[in-house]
């Protein structure tokens, strides 16, 4: 039984993946970390944990780098961005293994981390210790796991088939994707643009052309594809918990049939568990996929306008946060890839 601690147990990523672990065989929960509340039992701030028999022991801990390399095998940082750059260092220093939720390793380049998250780099001889890890398609090298952002995985799995085939499905310029998040990617500080008034029954596009996620979802593509070219991103905020819609948009290459862009999600996709590429007349919508490690693809095609739909959705606490950095974690210890994260959705 491995142990493993979290760091920002009480935000919502950190809370989630509590829950998963909850049903995991194979680890046990030995230490919770956060700023408030330290000193206070885990059960006493969230009762409905109270039921639990396995977490009443638990109290929330000032984090400390040598109490968790001493009493567990792994630390999740599900903390904001600008924390695990900070706490981490002794951790890497000593390799022991880290995933972290945050984006502070997911960009090599300090230059560009600084410019789209707006905040100091660490080192790049510690950011080199860390593998930015699409659990569809990476397995750990290193033992600092830097989980993809939501909107990056999101994004990522919608266009992987168009940039990893090895002929030029789409006209690599021509692309636009529209992604759409539940309230609960926001994390659970309260600020005015997350207040209920302002965002029940009502939709809203924010940080146009400067989301952080641009950059991380250039350089996969780019590691993908070299004749990658910057694509149109925007990100809105709709009225749900849960949730990512991604509706990414391209014009086909010169002599590609719709018919071959299906072939290429299926060659990639179908023997990939947690990615399901749905049938011809048939397009996901957030309700397959809430509450699961899933991400669904299904596609469209308009000849009048040459244009390729890829409608994509995922649970951003899920997959894009805690589901998958646990699939990321069950790749780096050798178990079932499923073990904690085969769930059926919420109705
Ligand atoms: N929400 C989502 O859908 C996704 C989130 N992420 C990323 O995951 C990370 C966590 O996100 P989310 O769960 O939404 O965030 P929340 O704001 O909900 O929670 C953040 C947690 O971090 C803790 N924390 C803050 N500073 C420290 C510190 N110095 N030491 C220990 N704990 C600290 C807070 O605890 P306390 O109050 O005790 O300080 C809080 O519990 C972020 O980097 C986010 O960008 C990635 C993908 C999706
Ligand atoms: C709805 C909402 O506000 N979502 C957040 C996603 C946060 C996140 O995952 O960002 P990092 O992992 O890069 O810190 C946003 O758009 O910034």
């Amino acid at each position: 039984m491995k142990k493993i601690a979290i760091v920002g147990i009480s935000g919502y990523s950190g809370l989630e993946l509590l829950r998963l672990l909850h049903g995991h065989s194979e680890v046990e929960i030995d230490g919770v970390y956060g700023t408030s509340n330290i000193g206070t039992s885990l059960t006493s701030i969230f009762p409905k944990l109270a039921f639990f028999p396995e977490y009443a022991s638990l109290t929330i801990k000032a984090f400390s780098a040598s109490e968790i390399m001493a009493t567990s095998d792994l630390v999740f940082f599900a903390t904001p961005a600008g924390i695990a750059s900070e706490l981490a260092r002794e951790l890497i220093l000593a390799d022991f293994p880290v995933i972290d939720l945050s984006g502070d390793f997911r960009l090599q380049d300090v230059n560009q981390y600084e410019k789209w998250y707006k905040k100091s780099a660490i080192h790049s001889d510690l950011l080199s210790k860390a593998d930015y890890l699409l659990a569809d398609f990476d397995t750990p090298q290193q033992n600092y796991i830097s989980n993809p952002g939501c909107y990056a995985t999101g994004t990522l799995l919608s266009l992987a088939p168009l940039y990893q085939s090895k002929v030029d499905l789409i006209a690599y310029d021509s692309v636009i994707v529209d992604a759409k998040s539940g309230l609960s990617g926001a994390g659970k500080k309260l600020t005015d643009s997350s207040h209920f008034v302002n965002v029940n029954e009502n939709v809203s596009m924010y940080k146009l052309n400067q989301h952080q996620h641009i950059p991380e979802i250039f350089n996969k593509l780019k590691s993908w594809q070299n004749q990658t070219l910057p694509i149109q991103f925007t990100t809105s905020l709709i009225p749900v918990n849960r949730g990512i819609f991604v509706s990414s948009y391209a014009k086909l290459a010169k002599n590609i049939t719709f018919e071959q862009v299906v072939s290429a999600y299926h060659e990639l996709y179908d023997d990939k568990y947690f990615v399901r590429v749905f049938d011809q007349g048939h397009l996901p919508d957030l309700h397959q996929v809430v509450g699961t490690n899933f991400t669904d693809i299904g596609l469209d095609y308009n000849p009048l306008t040459n244009t390729l739909t890829v409608v994509t959705v995922i649970d951003n606490l899920v997959k894009g946060a805690a589901g998958q950095a646990i699939q990321n974690m069950n790749h780096f210890f050798g178990f079932d890839e499923k073990a904690g994260l085969d769930l059926v959705p919420i109705f």
